[in-house]
């Protein structure tokens, strides 16, 4: 399959910076964003300053509000807007081409995965999950990033990491969308969690535990979801529930902070706050691991503090005084 060419939907933060990595990898990429007016002046920059500042953009990426033919589709919007974005797509240039599906979150109502709302909307495509450790800043900056690129099948995804790859870009192939789907929503929840620890200053401990006891909560709902547990010793989870956990970089963990501090989901939104997948996802998450019979207590926990419903120090007190019990 011809792999030459790449049009990343989504122009903020995250599709910029993988439009800047398919032009690195040598690839010819249209950034496709909402309005001609970005466009426009994306291109007169080479730079898109409002999502991704201080970035020069490669020659071979052109920005445009049209969604041009290409061999590699990127979807790169939020969660919630996928479903929405996909409606208003032409589906024939979709079908039979690898479609990369690269937001993080659950969607609200269905509890569908990124790539369900794919197979939903346009089954004709061909679904691939990139997910992993990668801020923005730092992949358009050409800093060192390994991700995960997950499709069904093995020699195809292979050819697509090759095509996506490049010298500060190193995408490894697997298996496992479901893992890797579910990994990369609920690590912003866990992220919501860990910002609230130091937040509310609980300490350095409290947050090695929370991160602990989240990749074991994790590998329960991937199990049950008939993902692999193996997948979570890799860059989708390990890798980036490492990374959003612990850095004061990741728009969730800032978020977590806020509401550790104090604040109502209502107040942080108001006051402007960037996009946050953990805030949408948390009760879609809490949802599914109810209705799969899964024992969630930290989404559970994230669910009610970003609800409003319990405050940090009553959550911590729940959290603790839990029935004492075997750790495997
Ligand atoms: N920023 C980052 O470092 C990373 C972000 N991601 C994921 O990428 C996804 C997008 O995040 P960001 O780009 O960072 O957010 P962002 O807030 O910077 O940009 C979102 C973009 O989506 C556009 N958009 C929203 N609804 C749309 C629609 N219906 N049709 C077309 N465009 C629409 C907005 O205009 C905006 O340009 C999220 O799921 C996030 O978790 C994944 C890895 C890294
Ligand atoms: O997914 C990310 C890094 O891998 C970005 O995290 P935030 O959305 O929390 O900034």
């Amino acid at each position: 399959m011809r792999l030459e060419t790449v049009s990343v939907i989504g122009g903020g933060a995250w599709g910029t910076a993988l439009a800047q990595a398919a032009a690195m990898a040598g690839r010819g990429v249209t950034l496709v964003v909402r309005q001609a007016g970005t466009a426009e002046a994306i291109n007169a920059a080479r730079s898109n300053e409002t999502a991704l500042p201080g970035q020069t953009l490669l020659p071979a990426i052109t920005a445009s509000s049209d969604f041009a033919e290409a061999d590699i589709v990127i979807l790169a919007v939020p969660a919630q807007a996928t479903r929405t974005l996909l409606s208003g797509l032409d589906a024939t240039l979709l079908a039979g081409r690898p479609v990369v599906l690269s937001a993080k979150g659950l969607e609200t109502g269905t509890l569908a995965r990124q790539s369900e709302i794919l197979a939903d909307m346009v089954p004709e495509a061909l679904p691939y999950v990139l997910s992993g450790p990668s801020f923005a800043a730092d992949v358009a900056a050409g800093r060192p990033t390994a991700v995960t690129l997950a499709g069904d099948d093995a020699d195809a995804t292979s050819a697509l990491a090759t095509a996506l790859a490049g010298p500060s870009f190193r995408p490894y192939a697997a298996d496992d969308r479901i893992g890797v789907e579910i990994a990369g929503a609920l690590k912003n929840v866990y992220a919501l969690a860990c910002g609230a620890v130091e937040g509310a200053d609980l300490g350095a401990s409290a947050r090695a535990a929370l991160i602990a006891r989240a990749y074991a909560e994790m590998a329960r709902m991937v199990t049950a979801m008939g993902g692999s547990a193996h997948t979570l010793t890799g860059l989708a989870g390990l890798g980036d529930l490492t990374l959003t956990c612990t850095s004061v970089q990741s728009r969730n963990y800032q978020f977590g902070m806020a509401l550790g501090a104090g604040g109502s989901r209502q107040d942080i939104l108001a006051s402007g706050a960037k996009l946050a997948e953990g805030v949408a996802t948390a009760p879609v998450a809490a949802a599914l691991a109810r209705s799969l019979g899964v024992e969630a207590p930290l989404i559970d926990a994230v669910d009610a503090v970003v609800a409003g419903q319990a405050d940090i120090a009553t959550i911590v007190a729940g959290l603790m005084s839990r029935p004492l019990k075997r750790e495997h």
